[in-house]
């Protein structure tokens, strides 16, 4: 423990972000409630409190400058009024908002005008018409948006995506282009001072980010082909090159993005490559 003021996180406490946020938290080092139902916790090693609550209220508390941070969605964020701003995207959680009608119905953007629309986020939707001139009556619901047509309570949606399967189930179809593309993200307030705890859970956070997006990779290669080998595998800033004890070969280290592993594998072997091992990455700081 040190003598900075403790800093104070508002983490969801339920619904779609809850559980991958508690996974960030807990590999980036911090303590994180044992209980779903506490509402706080202390991490005095690393001198942070954090408090569990309802994902739309966290831009609340963290624009009234009650709490120092907070983990919820972008679109959560700007549907409240609140004063605070996003300080990084943590790659979970990723949703789009769109808008939906009744399947068949080929809807455009100009067909919104005059319409009932029904919506969870009424003060995202509410700015996102209003900057395009479209005046339609905005149906607040909080939640379960898909059946508000079916029902007759309101003619189109506009609600959150993700594999697109409720929309479907309910008969409606997207159109137009999404109004939101959101995904978690870490928010503080407007015009505060930074908080001295801050930089280091920055930093943790994206180590823990760069540890899932990347991965290791080790091979041998021949040092006549280490320049192909090297441009497959350029790492962060330059790949590791190691002497074998047999002659005339290396041995190669680099991070390579985790996705592209695979392909990545198949182009060392082309060029020569052998011994090609790769592995996950446990934790990292650049
Ligand atoms: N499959 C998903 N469905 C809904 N939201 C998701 C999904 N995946 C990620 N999210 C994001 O999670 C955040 C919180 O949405 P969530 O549905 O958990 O809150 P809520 O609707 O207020 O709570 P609940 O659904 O528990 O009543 C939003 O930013 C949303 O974009
Ligand atoms: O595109 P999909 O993968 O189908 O996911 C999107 C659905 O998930 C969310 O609902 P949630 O379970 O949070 O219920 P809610 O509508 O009551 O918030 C969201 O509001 C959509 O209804
Ligand atoms: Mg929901």
């Amino acid at each position: 423990m040190n003598d900075r003021p403790l800093l104070r996180i508002a983490v969801p406490n339920k619904g779609s972000l809850a559980e991958a946020t508690h996974a960030m938290l807990t590999e980036a080092g911090y303590k994180q409630r044992a209980d779903s139902k506490d509402l706080v916790l202390l991490d005095e090693a690393n001198g942070v409190e954090f408090y569990y609550l309802r994902p739309r209220d966290i831009a609340v508390y963290v624009g009234e400058r009650t709490l120092d941070l907070g983990f919820t969605g972008r679109d959560m964020l700007l549907d409240s009024s609140a004063t605070a701003n996003e300080v990084l995207a943590l790659g979970f959680g990723g949703t789009k908002f769109r808008f939906a009608a009744p399947g068949g119905s080929t809807w455009t953007l100009s067909d919104l005008d005059g319409k009932r629309i029904a919506t969870s986020y009424p003060g995202l939707l509410g700015a996102w018409l209003a900057e395009r001139g479209i005046k339609a009556r905005l149906i607040k619901l909080d939640g379960a948006v898909e059946s508000a047509v079916k029902l007759g309570v309101a003619d189109a949606v506009a609600d959150v995506v993700e594999t697109g399967s409720t929309l479907k189930r309910a008969g409606l179809e997207m159109f137009g282009e999404p109004i939101l593309i959101s995904e978690a993200i870490v928010i503080q307030p407007n015009g505060v001072e930074r908080h001295p705890g801050l930089d280091l859970l920055m930093r943790r956070l994206a180590g823990v980010m760069t540890a899932r997006n990347y991965k290791m990779v080790d091979y041998n290669v021949a040092a006549a082909n280490l320049e192909r080998a090297s441009a497959i595998t350029p790492g962060i800033d330059s790949p590791t090159v190691s002497h074998l004890a047999r002659e005339g070969w290396l041995a190669v280290r680099a991070m390579i993005p985790a996705k592209d592993a695979p392909m990545i594998m198949d182009e060392l072997w082309n060029v020569g490559a052998e011994g090609i091992l790769v592995t996950d990455i446990a934790a990292c700081r650049l």
